[in-house]
């Protein structure tokens, strides 16, 4: 796949560490032209979609205009509703493929009806038929994960949660909790304090990092998402090639932040709580 790195996920599969995102900017629109430049120009071959963002079978198309094989690109999806195994199977023909490479379940909140641990045993099975080369979860709070893991045969390779300074404060017992459990986190949302609160009490900090560092403030960004989430997984999005490939650069030009950089950042952060999204 790309020249990105990959992450080794607790069942073996590689995932390479930065995603592209076809949630947000792509909530609900023609992902088609978005996703073959990602992939094509940027060389990002991790596609995050979801059921909810309504626009899977364009991200499909544009795997099979690119004529993209099967084992050359990273497909993670999510279960919409209270029943995964329906939602795959549909999520599957959407994409056009017989198997995703990892599949969420994107909240807790679908499942809590039926139960987080008939659900979870779905998704085992899910797996077992091959539908699926991982499973994890979406927005899962520690107890969501210690009720799914009472029954599980198989541990949830990752909990795509949100992640930005903004909301460490609350985030970083779940981060360690997951690490002690071997669930790798994906961030989301990584760049909201730039993006969505600009001004805030990050901004100095991360300016100055990004001058020490030769990178940008949104290359800083992503790479503290990573660090902090013990080199976790990192999902982002745009609609500009160049900002694209500033964020691929990001995880194969930048160096690490020092850990003095990193809890610079953190501390920063927890002087404000903001979160973007309700899981
Ligand atoms: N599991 C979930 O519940 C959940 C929730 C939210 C998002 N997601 C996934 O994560 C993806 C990324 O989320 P996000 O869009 O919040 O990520 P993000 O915080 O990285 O923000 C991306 C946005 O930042 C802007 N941007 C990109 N580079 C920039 C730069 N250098 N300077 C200034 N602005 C820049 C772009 O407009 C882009 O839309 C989504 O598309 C979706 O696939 C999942
Ligand atoms: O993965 C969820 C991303 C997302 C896109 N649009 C939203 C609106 C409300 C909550 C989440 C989302």
């Amino acid at each position: 796949m790309s020249g990105l790195s990959t992450v080794k996920l607790n069942d073996g599969l590689r995932v390479p560490v930065l995603g592209y995102g076809t949630g947000t900017a792509l909530y609900q629109k023609e992902a088609k032209d978005s996703v073959k430049m990602a992939y094509s120009e940027a060389k990002m071959h991790h596609i995050d979609c979801a059921e909810m963002y309504q626009n899977e079978e364009s991200v499909g198309l544009a795997l099979k205009e690119l004529g993209v094989k099967r084992e050359d690109v990273f497909i993670t999806t999510k279960c919409g509703t209270a029943d995964p195994r329906k939602s795959l199977e549909k999520s599957l023909k959407l994409l056009g493929v017989d198997h995703v490479d990892l599949y969420l379940i994107h909240s807790p909140l679908l499942v809590k009806e039926t139960g987080l641990g008939k659900a979870w045993q779905t998704m085992e099975e899910l797996q077992k038929e091959g539908k699926t080369k991982s499973i994890g979860v979406s927005n899962y709070r520690i107890e969501d994960l210690e009720e799914t893991l009472k029954v599980a045969k198989v541990v949830p390779s990752a909990n795509q949660i949100e992640v930005h300074p903004y909301v460490l404060d609350k985030a970083q017992s779940l981060i360690d909790f997951c690490h002690s459990k071997g669930i790798h986190i994906e961030s989301y949302g990584p760049l909201s304090s730039i993006v969505r609160h600009p001004g805030g009490s990050v901004d100095p900090v991360v300016k100055k990092i990004a001058q020490e560092l030769g990178a940008t403030d949104g290359q800083v960004l992503l790479k503290w998402a990573h660090q902090i989430t013990h080199g976790g997984i990192v999902v982002t999005t745009s609609s500009k090639k160049q900002r694209l490939v500033e964020q691929v650069k990001a995880m194969t030009d930048i160096k690490d932040l020092s850990k003095e950089q990193v809890l610079a950042i953190a501390e920063a952060g927890k002087k404000e709580h903001h979160r973007v999204f309700v899981g």
